[in-house]
């Protein structure tokens, strides 16, 4: 049986001080022990967050990282300097990454190996575009991110993997897939790992969706057999974030 994680994606928002006020407002209302529950705050509210969530359940994640150990890359965080400030999990190649930054599959795929290699617990994201979509090839989009990101990976690395399918076109947008488009996605997601490593991976692993995630939506999106949780963006910013955590009741 997956444990369910719902991880919080702040994405740009809420200064170190905002972020504490957020953390206060959420944190006794989302502990939740049937549900690993994870903030990532900007790299500049790590520490005031890690703080904030003394004494609590809720794991702390960052948006990024770089693939290196250190070096001369002027504004990058590495691995290391996430693991010094408690941080427990990472997400990776994040669409607007992707979109924005230049991350690619075989960027996400260092980042991986680097991640496991020091002990985050990565959130692999991968996902098509609207235009991908429309000319039905996500299923070949999201199996090449898949294979290209879990490249020389071995097994019992994967399996401490999470894989999050944020649709583009589901981002930020309002417009959430339906429970079965995005169930149908998931499950080649874990098709796919079962082709790479072997059944026990692929039931290990888990898998979120992320793509307006609201307290509406969350419920039917959790009852679907391949969904394991919900990388959420805008909700987790609010008071929201609370009914999303307690999804089903
Ligand atoms: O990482 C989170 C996703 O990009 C989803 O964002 P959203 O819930 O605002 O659509």
């Amino acid at each position: 049986m997956r444990k369910p994680i719902i991880a919080g994606n702040w994405k740009m928002n809420k200064t170190a001080t905002e972020a504490v006020a957020l953390v206060e407002l959420l944190k006794e209302k989302v502990a939740n022990k049937d549900v690993k529950v994870v903030f990532c705050p900007p790299y500049t509210s790590l520490v005031a967050v890690k703080e904030g969530l003394d004494g609590s359940t809720v794991g702390l994640g960052a948006q990024n990282m770089h693939f290196e150990d250190n070096g001369a890359f002027t504004g990058e965080i590495s691995a290391d300097m996430l693991l010094d400030l408690g941080v427990e999990y990472v997400i990776i190649g994040h669409s607007e990454r992707r979109q924005y930054f230049n991350e690619t599959n075989e960027t996400v795929n260092k980042k991986l190996h680097k991640a496991l290699e020091k002990g985050l617990i990565p959130i692999v994201c991968v996902g098509e575009s609207l235009q991908e979509r429309e000319e039905g090839i996500q299923e070949a989009v999201v199996t090449t991110q898949v294979c290209e990101a879990f490249k020389n990976v071995q097994a019992d690395d994967a399996a401490k993997t999470v894989v999050a399918y944020e649709p583009i076109w589901a981002i930020g947008t309002g417009k959430t897939a339906t429970s079965d488009q995005a169930e149908e996605v998931c499950r080649w997601i874990r098709e796919n790992l079962e082709k790479i490593y072997d059944s026990e991976v692929a039931q290990t692993v888990r898998i979120q969706y992320g793509g307006s995630v609201n307290a509406s939506n969350v419920d039917e999106l959790m009852g679907m057999p391949n969904i394991d949780g919900a990388l959420v963006g805008g909700a987790s910013l609010k008071e929201d974030f609370v009914r999303i955590v307690q999804f089903g009741a």
